[in-house]
This record gives structure tokens, sequence and C-alpha cells, in this order.
């Protein structure tokens, strides 16, 4: 019989035992770090890699797992990404130090997934972090300004008018019954690209899928349940290994498609009339810097290669986030008909006292406004958020080190029973006065200086959208569409995961 002997000699069997119990010795300090702190956390194991598997396999158990969590070890616990703490507070004193008060300490979302986006993504507002985002943000925000939105209101008007016609084919033709999550889809792909881009992409034409929305949910299809996943989430040195090859957690295609599409927006640019359009587009080619600028310090302006990827990353975002948005303010306007009729007659009212849907009517529609934040309470795009601490601090005397990652249960948050009442219904009245709304608690934005750069653009986009549809339409259900709550999906945004049929029914017929 073989011993163990007969395998290795004594001396490397000793080398091999020593290993496992420094390796064993290592881990254990490795998780001490909520134990040392007084911080409740989920207990790591090492099959299940820390905590990092159970989210790997299931994702979607987020919207459950946060409100689990926050009911065993309260709003403030950890858990483990392999070795790494993650840190998750839903407290809202906290918060307000971290995201705002604190701000200097706390200027990034996270240290992983930001140069594996491919090399033109790595430098949108996304990934960037530093001076560089600083040099961005700043030069972009003006992009976002009153003055601008105001300029822009005609074209998403212009969008807006398309999504009707095509309804009201569909209801001549069909019936009414229309696909909400590819309608609205659309609608939100060639707002940004006409508004920001002065760019018809041809979103909306046609009865086929257009290309460019087939690249664009490429790009929010990926999984976290992949072998590469799960290694960049232990092993975050990985990162900078991968980015060297110009590795990408997004599909090769979809960002050759993205990357030649505003390469060719640019070109088209340089050589025409467009050139007096202020546009997002415009106003980062008036300011474009050379490599050279940058490495002499310059603090406004960008390059070309920063110009692509943040042109990328504005389709991508205002497409999905928006998209969804609109999709589920639907669901809830068709499956809430009293609420759909006191907005139709606010849209009445507010065109008679203004003359016609302008920016200032749209902007003062209360009982809208309410809607649609409810319905972002309710199906949170954006289901954590997260900020990693820059150097070490105490907050309320939670002793917090440098390199911490925060994670926010921004979803969780906008479910837990001990701030909504009945938080699975859709109840626009709780949020008639914002004043009283703590706004770290519900922030389907983000919050602070780093909050969505795009975020009153998406509250112009779908105001005006539901304006120019509920003016022709009731919004209805139809045999096959699901019951509430909806079923959801939890990969780079959260998605509904079922298709959601809803119907249109002209309002002369009434
Ligand atoms: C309903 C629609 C939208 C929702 C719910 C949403 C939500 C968010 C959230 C939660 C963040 C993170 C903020 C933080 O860390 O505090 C964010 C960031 C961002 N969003 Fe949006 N967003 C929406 C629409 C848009 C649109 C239309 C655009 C582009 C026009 C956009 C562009 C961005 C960008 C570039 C960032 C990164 C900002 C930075 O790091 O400086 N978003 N968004």
């Amino acid at each position: 019989m073989l011993t163990p002997l007969d395998v290795l000699s004594v001396e490397t069997w000793i080398l091999v035992i020593s290993a496992i119990v420094l390796f064993r010795f290592y881990i254990h300090k490795k998780w001490q770090f909520f134990k040392s702190r007084s911080i409740p956390y989920e207990p790591p194991t090492l099959l299940g890699l820390g905590s990092l598997v159970s989210f790997i396999k299931n994702p979607d158990g987020i919207f459950t797992r946060d409100l689990e969590f926050k009911k065993k070890y309260g709003p403030i616990f950890g858990i483990y990404s392999w070795l790494s703490p993650v840190l998750i507070i839903g407290d809202s004193e906290i918060l307000k130090q971290i995201f705002i008060k604190e701000f200097s300490t706390f200027p990034d979302r996270q240290n992983q997934f930001l140069k594996v986006n491919g090399k033109e993504m790595n430098t949108s507002l996304l990934s960037t972090t530093g001076d560089q985002w600083k040099r961005i943000r700043s030069t972009l925000t003006p992009t976002f300004s009153s003055s601008k939105l105001k300029a822009m209101m005609g074209i998403i008007e212009q969008c807006s008018d398309k999504t009707v016609e095509s309804l009201k084919m569909i209801s001549d033709t069909k019936g009414g019954r229309f696909d909400a999550k590819e309608t609205f889809g659309r609608l939100s792909l060639d707002v940004i690209c006409s508004a920001a881009f002065s760019a018809n992409v041809h979103s909306q034409e046609g009865n086929e899928t257009p290309k460019i929305i087939q690249m664009a949910k490429k790009a929010f299809s990926i999984s976290f349940a992949s072998p590469v996943m799960l290694l960049l989430f232990m092993f975050p040195w990985l990162e900078t290994v991968l980015s060297k090859f110009d590795w990408s957690v997004f599909p090769r295609d979809m960002l050759t498609y993205f990357s030649g599409l505003t390469e060719s927006l640019i070109e088209k640019r340089k050589s025409s009339e467009l050139k007096q359009r202020i546009d997002l587009m415009q106003l980062m080619l008036n300011v474009n810097v050379s490599e050279e600028d940058v490495k002499n310090g310059a603090t406004k302006g960008m390059t070309l290669n920063e110009i692509i990827g943040n042109s990328m990353i504005m389709i991508l975002a205002g497409y999905e986030t928006t998209g969804n948005a609109m999709l589920f303010l639907a669901y809830n306007l068709a499956t809430h008909k009293d609420v759909q009729e006191k907005v139709q007659q606010e849209i009445e009212e507010t065109i008679k006292e203004y003359g016609a849907l302008t920016y200032d009517g749209i902007n003062n529609m209360k009982y809208l406004t309410m809607c649609i934040n409810e319905s972002l309470r309710l199906y949170t795009p954006v289901a954590r958020n997260a900020r990693i601490a820059d150097k070490d601090i105490t907050i309320n005397g939670l002793n917090i080190p440098k390199g911490t990652l925060i994670h926010v249960p921004v979803y969780g948050m906008c479910h837990d029973v001990e701030y909504w009442d009945e938080p699975f219904e859709f109840k626009p009245e709780r949020m008639e006065d914002m004043n009283k709304i703590d706004p770290m608690l519900y922030m389907p934005f983000g919050a602070g200086p780093r909050n969505c750069i795009g975020m009153r653009f998406a509250l112009m986009e779908i105001k005006m959208g539901f304006c120019k549809l509920l003016q022709k339409f009731d919004l209805d259900v139809c045999e096959d569409t699901p019951s509430a709550p909806l079923k959801m999906l939890f990969r780079n945004s959260i998605q509904a995961k079922d298709d959601i049929f809803l119907k249109v029914v002209p309002r002369c017929n009434k």
C-alpha cells in the first residue's frame, strides 16, 4: 500500500503543510476586518470565497438579500468579496458625510472594473478617477445647464412625436398592443443621439430591431456569472494585466460598433455646418486638447480618445437607464388608471396655462414628477451605488481605513418597510413633499458632486415623452402583461425579467 512518504519526502510534506497553515492564517487575519471593528458581518467561508460565490451564482438575489441582511445585521454591516471587505452602509447620517461633506475622501465609486471597459470607455466619467475625472466632469457639466436643456427641448419633442406616430400605426393596425421595452428603448436612444450628437440613428424606424439597438442591448447583457468575472473579483490586480491587452468585460463587436459610430460622428462634425450646433459633441470638440496638454497639467478639455469614450458612455447610459425608467413608468400608469387620469388632467391644465409643452410648464408638472419619483423608487434603475475611501477617516465613530469599498443598498433602502409604508405598492402621493424624503435613503440618481450628470436631461426626456404619449393615448394592460410586482434581473443595470406588452387606446375613442 502507498504511504504519504512514498508520494513526497518528509521535507516536502512539512513545506506543504506549513504553506497551508500560513495561508489559512493569512485568510483568518484578512477576515478579522469587521470583527476587530465590532461591525456585524456575514460570516465568510472558504469555498463560498467569502460571500462572493452566492453573489456570482445568483446576482438577482440582490433584491431580497440586501433587505434580509438589513433585518439581520442593521443598517451597517460587512461582507467579504473573497478577502476584501465590503462595508454596506444604509445609515443616512453616515451616507451624508460620505457623499457630500467628506466627498474629497470618497471621490470615486470603486477601484475595480475601471480599466476593463475597452481603451475608449476606460476614459469615460464612469471609469476615471482623480484629476482626470475632475477635468472631464467640469468640461461636460455645462452641457446639462438649464439653457442647454431648454435648447434641446425641440429635438426631444420631435423624437417623442415619432414614438406617438409609430404607436398610432400600431393602434390602427395591430389593436394597440406594443412591446414597451423595445418602444421606450428606441425612444431613449433616439433622444440621446439626436439631442447630444445631432445624429439620426434611425432607432425608431422599421420593424426589425436596428443594429444600434442590438449593440446597445449587448452592453447590458453581460453577466457576473463567468469565471473571468470571478477571478477579477478575487484578484483585482488582474485588471491591470488584462488592461495591457485591452481586454474588456464588454463584447468586442459592441465596442467596435460604438467607437466606429462616434468616430464617424466626430469626422462628420469637423467638416460640416453642424459646427454651429451647441450640443454635447460640439462642446467636447470645442475643448479638444492633446495628450501632451494633459500631461502638462491641463485642467479643462478632453483628448480625442476621451471624447470618443465619453460619447459612448453617454449613449449607453442614456439608453438603458432612461429607457427602463420610461418602461416602468408606463407599466405603473397602465396598472393604475386613476393615477394615469390625474396625469392626463395635469397635462391638459399645463398646456392651457403655458400655451404649449414649454420647458417651464413641463418642469412645473408636480403630479407627473411625483409619479416618476415613485416609479424610480419602486423599480430602482441602479440597485447599488458605491464609494471608496481615499484615506483613513472616522465618521460618527465608524472607522473606515483607506481603500475600504463602501456599497450603498439603494434598492434595499427604497423597499425597506422601516422607511416606506407598503414599499412594493405604487403610491405617487408619498412623493408629494420631497423635503420630507431623506435624499440619502432615496437616491435613484446617486448623490453629491459625483451624482448622475444626465439626471435633468433624463427627467426632461421622460416628462416630454409621457406628455406627448398621454395626450393622445390611454395606456392599458393586455392579456399577457405580467402582474405586479414585476420580476427583475440584476445585470449591470436592473431589467424586467419578462417582456412587457402594454396597449395604447386612442383617447378620441372615449
Ligand atoms: C432615469 C435615468 C437615469 C438614472 C436612474 C441614472 C442613474 C445614475 C446613477 C445612480 C449614477 C451614479 C451616481 C453616483 O455615483 O452617485 C449615474 C452616473 C452617471 N450617469 Fe446616469 N442615470 C440616468 C440617466 C442618465 C443619462 C440620460 C445620462 C447621459 C446623458 C447619464 C450619464 C451618467 C454618467 C456619465 C454618470 C457618471 C457620472 C460621474 O461619475 O461623474 N445617466 N447615473
